[in-house]
């Protein structure tokens, strides 16, 4: 059993296949899951993208940094929907955040992040890098980094790393392990260059699940087979 693991929730979780915003029974699937991996004690970080409501790229209007900034504002939205609904349910949790000053949300620091983990609370990391030209991906694996993670896992929509997009080829075949070098060389789309390398540089394994399955986040949590595992080696 990993002690301390970062969740990277893509914003997609919250909404229906093919829809924007919340779901209700996403939601509390969403809740569910996460439930189960905090009843073990495990330290939980999580990142989450803003696919629900806009990623910067659909915005093709407007400049791209504005865009992004767009987006990064979707990823407070989520955060703070996530906080709501955990604490609905009597789970501890905090919002933390470098683009945010709301009230309900904390600056990040570092000494606090161990305080929180300490004191039972699952900490939810809004905003991304705080930087446009990044997605959470990027954020979640620089953010499992900072917080110490011993796991990093991408709770997606399929069930691991292909050696092309499965939503495009019904023949991609599917990798139960690889490297970063692999992931980087072979230009596999599943995650951005910038989070394999961090993670790589780090020696942070990756775990990438279908989230849609159930227990699939408490397997990769256990260390049991799941999804695809990208080693540091
Ligand atoms: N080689 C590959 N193996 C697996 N999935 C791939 C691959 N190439 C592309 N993908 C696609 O990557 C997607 C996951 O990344 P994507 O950035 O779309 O979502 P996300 O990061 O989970 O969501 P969000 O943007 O809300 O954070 C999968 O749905 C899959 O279709
Ligand atoms: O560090 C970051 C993280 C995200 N963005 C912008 O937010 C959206 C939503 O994130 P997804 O990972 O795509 O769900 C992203 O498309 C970017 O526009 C950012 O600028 N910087």
């Amino acid at each position: 059993m990993y002690k301390r693991v970062l969740i990277k929730l893509s914003g997609e979780v919250m909404c229906g296949e093919g829809e924007r915003g919340f779901d209700r029974k996403n939601v509390e699937f969403l809740v569910r899951q996460l439930a189960q991996v905090v009843e073990y004690g495990v330290n939980v970080g999580i990142v989450i993208g803003a696919g629900n409501i806009f990623r910067g790229e659909e915005l093709i209007d407007l400049p791209h940094s504005l865009a992004d900034q767009i987006g990064m504002l979707g990823t407070v939205i989520n955060a703070l929907y996530l906080k709501g609904i955990l604490q609905r349910v009597g789970m501890k949790c905090v919002v933390v955040s470098q683009i945010s000053s709301l009230p309900s949300i904390r600056p990040i620091h570092y000494d606090d992040i161990n305080l929180y983990f300490d004191a039972g609370y699952v900490v939810i990391f809004a905003g991304g890098t705080s930087n446009p030209f990044f997605t959470t991906d990027t954020a979640a694996a620089l953010r499992a980094v900072e917080m110490g993670a011993e796991l990093l896992i991408k709770a997606t929509k399929v069930d691991g790393v292909y050696d092309s997009d499965p939503r495009k080829n019904r023949d991609a075949k599917k990798f139960e392990r690889l490297s970063y070098r692999d992931a980087i060389k072979l230009g596999l789309k599943v995650m951005d260059t910038e989070a394999f390398s961090i993670c790589g540089r780090y020696k942070l394994p990756i775990v990438v699940l279908n989230f849609f399955e159930d227990g699939a986040l408490l397997r990769a949590v256990k260390g049991e087979p799941v999804g695809s595992y990208i080693s540091p080696e």
